[in-house]
């Protein structure tokens, strides 16, 4: 069913949305997993320590030979074995005896403690020290005391990641930990990126009377690679029917999960676009009551989702921010879809036309602890340096047409780290 009168944006969203599910499962190499979405629970095979390990540079000794010791009566052990990281150690530490033993070192048989080696007479400032036959040690401490126990982060047979779960460095780290060389993820969304237009040339090309370069193919494969997806260039459609279709069906026989294209969805002569998609399979919506961004069309090319970004160049990159990049997070099984928001105070005065509209602003933290939100300059929808100054896009409510500076307002941070790449 389609609809075509204007849409809000939340309206428009839930359309789009309501269109993709999660992608199937790939094993990838572990550090290739960073950033995507597991798709499997993870489970440990190992505890984690693997065994009870000293938690200082000290020694491993009996709780109990130190009942009495202080500064003044230190009590005094004969020192039996030095213990590396990474060796095992077989002499038992029996009454009145200690190891030297190093962080991460596994605790001897026979030891249930470790003392720093701060609290012993053993000089630990210099450099080179050779093992010593006798430490005094100048305080008690409880049994297990800098003990780390197998199994105290992780035990085996526990699921460590649940499915779902965003892979992060901390994640990777315990993937290492448990030997996972392999990680089950979804699997990353293959975006086709079409521009159209007759006024086009490539990046590589000098200009021409009445020309100009593609910027948006390139920024809308950039906004999809930031977001973990592989775009896939469908290059530059001239101004026909013929020609788009030719080269949406190149996009449809290497099976994308979503089509893009900028420009073409608005109401000139030779926007082609939105008949395009009507005689194919469908428009959805055509039209969102938003600033920049108005002429979206969302739909279905030959069964395969469509957007029709419009084609101005900071119009397709918001446009594409609000409704592509959800799709794509929803797909790669993202369950965070929207970008942090914070409420901000505007530093100027400001005017709209009564469209939701959306900024492009510098936010900033004030000295006070409030964020403040000032507007990059012209905010016409070919002005692509509003975008480059910005780190925010204000939002303006619906029906608002003056903002008094002062009056705080939601602004959507473009900059932050998405937790995605
Ligand atoms: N009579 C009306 N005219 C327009 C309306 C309207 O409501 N009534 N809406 C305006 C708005 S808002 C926008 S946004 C644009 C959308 O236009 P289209 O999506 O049809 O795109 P084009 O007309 O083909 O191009 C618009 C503009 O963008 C430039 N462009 C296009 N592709 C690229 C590219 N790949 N790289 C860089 N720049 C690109 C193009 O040269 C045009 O300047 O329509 C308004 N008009
Ligand atoms: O919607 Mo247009 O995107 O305002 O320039
Ligand atoms: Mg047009």
């Amino acid at each position: 069913m389609s609809r075509l009168e204007d849409l809000t944006v939340r309206e428009a969203l839930a359309l789009v949305l309501a269109r993709f599910a999660v992608l199937p499962a790939e094993e990838v190499a572990l550090l290739e997993a960073l950033g995507r979405v597991s798709a499997a629970p993870v489970v440990a095979g190992d505890d984690l320590p693997p065994f009870a390990n000293s938690a200082m540079d000290g020694y491993a000794l009996r709780a109990a030979d130190l009942a009495a010791a202080t500064r003044d009566a230190p009590a005094l052990l004969r020192v039996v074995a030095d213990i590396a990281a990474g060796t095992n150690p077989t002499t038992a530490i029996g009454p009145g005896t200690a190891a030297r033993i190093m962080t991460g070192a596994p605790l001897p048989p026979g030891a249930d403690a470790v003392v720093p080696v701060e609290d012993t007479d053993e000089p630990w400032r210099d450099e080179a020290r050779a093992l010593p036959e006798r430490v005094a040690v100048y305080r008690r401490v409880d049994a297990g005391a800098y003990v780390r126990w197998p199994g105290e982060d992780i035990r085996a047979g526990q699921t460590v990641i649940p499915a779902g779960h965003l892979i992060r460095p901390q994640e990777i780290g315990v993937l290492a930990a448990l030997g996972q060389e392999r990680v089950s993820v979804v699997r990353r969304p293959r975006i086709g990126v079409l521009s159209t237009g007759d006024e086009l040339i490539d990046v590589g090309q000098p200009l021409s009377p009445g020309k100009i370069r593609n910027s948006n193919s390139h920024a809308q494969a950039a906004q999809v690679i930031a977001l973990g997806g592989e775009p896939l260039l469908l290059g530059t459609a001239k101004d026909t029917a013929d020609d788009v279709r030719a080269r949406l069906d190149t996009a449809v026989a290497a099976q994308v999960d979503l089509l893009i294209s900028s420009a073409g969805v608005s109401v000139g002569a030779y926007d082609v676009v939105k008949s395009v998609l009507d005689e194919a399979g469908g428009v959805a919506f055509w039209r969102v009551r938003m600033r920049p961004g108005k002429p979206l069309a969302f739909g279905a090319y030959r069964g395969m989702p469509y957007l029709g970004l419009p084609g101005n160049p900071v119009s397709a990159l918001v446009s594409f921010e609000t409704f592509a990049r959800p799709a794509i997070l929803k797909m790669s099984g993202h369950d965070q879809l929207e970008r942090p928001r914070v409420v901000a105070v505007v530093g100027e005065n400001l005017r709209s036309d009564g469209r939701e509209s959306y900024l492009r602003a510098v936010v900033s933290r004030e000295a006070t602890g409030g964020y403040v939100a000032r507007t990059t300059g012209s905010q016409g929808s070919h002005v692509l340096t509003s975008l480059v100054k910005a780190n925010a896009l204000l939002i303006v409510p619906e029906g608002v047409r003056e903002v008094a500076a002062g009056t705080a307002l939601v602004a959507l941070m473009i900059d932050w780290p998405g937790g995605v790449f």
